[in-house]
């Protein structure tokens, strides 16, 4: 089954645990970004942690190598159980994530190509293939690979096997859940939901969708 991953983007922290807790049945965790977290800081997991759903604390982590692994340390502590790093910094650098996590019996997932229209200015001509590659050989749990080029899902899966693809740009970027569902392992949405006028039923349909 794909999973639903929600993208709590918002900004007011009582709206936030409000649809994350009315989302929660339908959905199978919970992505926390720099929004949400600069709003409220990261004690929000405190807010999250009894919906009994993972969180994944997406930093786009791109540092050194021994900050990235700072960051990954507050993450792991402040309760995240997963964190989402660029691969781009290189392979040390990624590593640092993926070893701090794994030591926490959490996971790291490496961004391989991002779902927006200027991706294709960097991620292309090889870039996502060798960062898709890097991400299995420093043993990341898997990859972030972009709902709005389903094709581009399709050639990184050639490359991450088995591993986790995690799948960003469904409803509001131009994502079709249904041609993305049977590629990847899990869809990540956001605005689809939370601005909905009743998020948990969106969810729910969502959810309904998903192979
Ligand atoms: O390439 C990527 C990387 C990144 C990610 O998931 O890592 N995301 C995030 O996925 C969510 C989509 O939200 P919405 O568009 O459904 O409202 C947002 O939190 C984005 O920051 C992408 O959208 N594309």
């Amino acid at each position: 089954m794909t999973e639903l991953i929600l993208a709590l983007d918002l900004l007011d922290r009582k709206q936030a645990a409000r649809v994350a807790e009315s989302c929660a049945p339908f959905i199978d965790a919970v992505k926390v970004g720099y929004p949400l977290v600069l709003a409220t800081g990261l004690s929000i997991v405190d807010d999250l942690s009894g919906l009994g759903l993972p969180l994944i604390a997406d930093f786009k982590v791109a540092d050194i190598p021994n900050t990235n692994r700072l960051i990954s340390e507050a993450v792991f502590s402040a309760g995240f159980d997963a964190i989402i790093a660029h691969g781009f910094v290189g392979a040390d650098a990624a590593r640092a994530c993926v070893e701090v996590a794994h030591n926490h019996g959490g996971a790291a997932y490496i961004v391989a190509e991002m779902s927006h229209p200027g991706a294709t200015e960097f991620f292309h001509g090889g870039v996502a293939e060798r960062l898709a590659t890097l991400a299995v050989s420093c043993r990341a749990d898997g990859i972030i690979a972009p709902a709005t080029r389903p094709d581009r899902i399709s050639r990184l899966r050639e490359i991450v096997g088995e591993k986790t693809i995690y799948s960003p740009g469904v409803g509001a970027q131009g994502g079709d859940l249904d041609t993305v569902a049977r590629l990847v392992d899990g869809v990540i949405v956001g605005r689809s939901i939370y601005e909905a006028e009743d998020p948990a039923a969106e969810a729910e349909r969502l959810s309904r969708i998903r192979r």
